[in-house]
């Protein structure tokens, strides 16, 4: 009876917090006796006990006096047991999302352009996705795509640096499609996989039944197109599909990790095609984007991270939104692992190799040296007086660069640059940026040199 009554206040607990707390939390208990009016329920740790206890405790009591008015307290105890009843959320994938992405099959579509396809990730929707300065244009064009009844343009176009959310976009545009229309047939795949399956259907002697797959589809996603560079047949067979697609007026989306004109080893052809619609870009993080990223994703695991903790990740982790994330994984799965609360100190202590490399990765040293070479000037110029054009914007670019890609405060900056004040690296950075939105070429080699300095 006990354990019965725990499913219906599980269940209410669960509509009142909402599913990812449940999952970190209470799924986790266990219920273990019950004894002069009080119910003893267990937690593998202490860390979690004190979290639910303090969270959850009053809850807890008012709702089991409600369903057996004998019950006057709950205990609840740490017993490390509980884990091994396979009951914790420790070993659940959602809790240390990213390395173990639980795919699901995304069904509405017909089975066989769910077999072509690449199964969806349900974590990457709209909803999940933090939009800021630097990723806002991309994200209303993905929501324009999905939303759209007609197709405004064709393609959609993504591009950026490793892990900015181009996969995450893509996958919201799905999505949303089959949740609110799906009598469209979404077909989701890398670029990599049309290439195995068009490979597959040439040895198997299959083109014809691959083209008809292909063809038949509404909207058309391809995932990494720059993966078929240099790779001609496959190319030639994209080239086709792509065009038999836009002809019949079907959707089609793609991400690559360069602009399509600067895809080398891709057709002429080709590339002007994938030009011809939408291209947006996925620019590289600010830190008000990946704090925003930080506390999104905390809040998803239901785990309290402190402020502290997450301005420093935000600052230290400058390089994508992947590793961002994969250390805040390693943070939360460290403290629930051995029952302690999140600090700075065990933060660092964690992630102390990865906070050595990123450390090691860019210096502003570096960034002056690779931008004087691109702009043909000379070193010392960075930390010169002088303001003419020439020389101030090559400055201004190195200043932007070494505020997206170190951990250096704005100051810090400033002094590496011939001691100037940081309302000076502020402007330049604002600079940059109006001038990244408002001439393509100049942010195609600012993006380029990102790239580089990353390597
Ligand atoms: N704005 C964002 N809000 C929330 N999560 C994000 C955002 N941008 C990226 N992510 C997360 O970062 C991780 C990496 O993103 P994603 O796989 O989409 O990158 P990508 O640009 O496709 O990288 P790659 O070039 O390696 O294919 C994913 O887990 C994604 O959910």
């Amino acid at each position: 009876m006990i354990n019965s009554q725990w499913e219906r206040i599980a269940g209410r607990l669960r509509d009142e917090v909402g599913d990812a707390a449940w999952r970190s939390w209470l799924r986790p208990v266990v219920v273990h006796s019950l004894k002069d009016g009080a119910v003893r329920l267990a937690l593998p740790t202490r860390f979690m006990r004190d979290w639910v206890a303090t969270h959850y405790g009053e809850r807890l009591r008012v709702l089991w006096g409600a369903e057996d008015p004998s019950i006057r307290a709950v205990d609840i105890v740490v017993d490390a047991a509980a884990t091994s009843a396979g009951k914790t959320a420790l070993a659940k994938p959602t809790l240390v999302a990213s390395s173990a992405p639980a795919a699901i099959a995304a069904s509405p579509a017909a089975p066989e352009v769910e077999e072509l396809g690449a199964q969806l990730d349900p974590r990457l929707t709209f909803k999940n996705f933090v939009v800021g300065k630097p990723n806002e244009f991309a994200y209303a064009a993905a929501r324009r795509v999905a939303e759209a009844a007609q197709v405004s343009f064709n393609p959609l176009f993504l591009y950026g640096g490793v892990g900015l959310g181009k996969t995450h976009l893509m996958h919201a545009i799905a999505w949303h499609i089959r949740e609110h229309d799906p009598s469209r047939r979404v077909l989701y795949l890398s670029a990599e996989k049309f290439m195995y399956r068009f490979i597959r259907a040439l040895r198997s002697q299959d083109t014809m039944s691959f083209k008809e797959q292909f063809r038949s589809v509404d909207v058309l996603m391809v995932d990494d197109v720059q993966f078929i560079a240099g790779k001609d047949a496959t190319q030639e067979e994209f080239f086709h599909t792509f065009n038999a697609l836009v002809d019949q007026g079907r959707q089609i989306v793609i991400s690559a990790d360069k602009s399509p004109s600067d895809l080398e080893g891709m057709e002429e052809r080709l590339k002007s095609r994938l030009n011809s619609g939408l291209v947006a870009d996925l620019h590289a993080t600010t830190y008000e984007l990946r704090l925003g990223i930080l506390e999104s994703k905390a809040e998803q695991m239901g785990v309290p991270v402190p402020p502290k903790v997450m301005e420093f990740l935000a600052h230290k982790i400058a390089s994508n939104v992947r590793e961002l994330e994969g250390a805040l994984n390693r943070v939360v799965a460290h403290s629930q692992l051995v029952g302690r609360a999140i600090t700075l100190e065990t933060t660092q202590e964690v992630l102390h190799d990865l906070l050595r490399a990123s450390d090691r990765r860019i210096t502003i040293e570096e960034i002056q040296k690779r931008v004087a070479e691109h702009f043909n000037i000379k070193l010392a110029e960075m930390g010169s007086a002088r303001r003419s054009r020439q020389v101030a914007r090559p400055r201004q670019v190195a200043m932007y660069l070494a505020k997206q890609l170190t951990s250096r405060s704005l100051p810090e900056i400033g002094r590496k640059f011939g001691g100037r004040d940081h309302t000076t690296v502020m402007h330049a950075v604002k600079k940059v940026e109006e001038l990244k939105a408002s001439d393509q070429n100049f942010s195609e080699d600012v993006d380029l040199l990102r790239r580089m300095l990353q390597g």
